[in-house]
């Protein structure tokens, strides 16, 4: 009898599973660029599920203690009106019964969500939910308050190393644990500058966490870096999405809007067909052109 042994290069996410070999997990990070408006995130759960994106992502916030208490009472105009920061806060911040009613569409939808909790309040509240993994927010990857309440959950744990060094990185990986994290290579510019991406890091993590899957979170212009982080390796992928880029918001010029994600996921889907197994082999369907071809045809079964 053989005994299966589990890939420890593998995570869960709900029903799928992402690491070598398995398709590149795509995540369309919807973030707050709802703007508080639960038609919005419907529209952006559509545009994602439609061009094929495994997950949505949101970002979860407790304004209280996100907010540092000398933000709080600065005004701002904002599209509702002139209001105080911790007011806006918390108006584009969706509560349990949004979230119930995201959970039900994306069920519908047949897509998944998750959310990176910026505080721990914000893991308790997610928690409610059977939500196939957490995320850590290259701003919160010095929290150690914050990662070891996501390790407390037994979920995939997906950390973003974006504003971050070699040595932060080893330090918030020993208080998750490696067994049940995927890091993700970032650069925390928003848009980030080709020169700043510097896409090989995907290897250098790759050949220092040998057995943690490495992803890929992005926040260029364009979407072809991308498609290089995904042939470089990257097993998950993610990038801000909007409806528009015109919209109010900080994210939304930074984002991908509908008609791009659709590519985006048809070429990352391309690509990792293409990149194939490395096993060199002479296709059936090389036989026909090298009859063809080739001058000197050697004896196929002698070499
Ligand atoms: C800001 C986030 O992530 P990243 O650092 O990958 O952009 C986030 O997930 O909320």
């Amino acid at each position: 009898m053989t005994v299966d042994t589990p890939n420890p290069r593998l995570r869960t996410f709900g029903s799928r599973t992402a690491g070598p070999g398995r398709p590149v997990y795509v995540v369309g990070e919807i973030g707050i660029n709802h703007n508080g408006d639960l038609g919005n995130a419907f529209a952006l759960i559509d545009a994602a599920a439609d061009a094929g994106c495994d997950a949505v992502k949101f970002q979860k916030r407790t304004p209280e203690i996100c907010t540092p208490r000398d933000q709080w009472d600065i005004e701002r105009d904002t599209p509702w009106g002139r209001m105080t920061y911790i007011d806006y806060r918390h108006r584009v911040e969706f509560g349990e019964a949004e979230y119930r009613s995201i959970d039900e569409y994306c069920a519908k939808r047949g897509i998944d969500w998750f959310a990176s909790p910026w505080d721990t309040e914000a893991v308790a509240f997610l928690e409610k939910f059977d939500v196939p993994a957490h995320k850590v927010a290259s701003a919160s990857l010095t929290d150690d308050e914050l990662l070891r309440a996501l390790r407390a959950t037994g979920r995939t744990v997906v950390l973003s190393t974006g504003m971050s060094t070699p040595k932060q990185i080893r330090h918030a990986v020993e208080v998750l644990g490696s067994d049940n994290i995927l890091l993700c290579h970032a650069t925390s510019t928003y848009p980030a500058k080709a020169e700043e991406l510097n896409l090989r890091v995907i290897n250098t993590l790759q050949e220092e966490y040998p057995n943690v899957p490495i992803g890929y979170s992005g926040h260029e212009t364009g979407l072809q870096t991308t498609l290089a982080a995904v042939a470089l390796g990257a097993a998950f992928v993610e990038r801000h999405i909007t409806l528009d880029r015109a919209m109010w918001g900080s994210d939304q010029a930074a984002s991908v809007e509908p008609g791009g994600l659709a590519r985006l996921v048809r070429d990352i889907r391309t690509i990792e067909t293409a990149l194939g197994d490395g096993v060199k082999r002479v296709y059936e369907s090389e036989l026909g052109p090298m009859k063809k071809l080739r001058r000197v045809r050697g004896d196929l079964a002698s070499v």
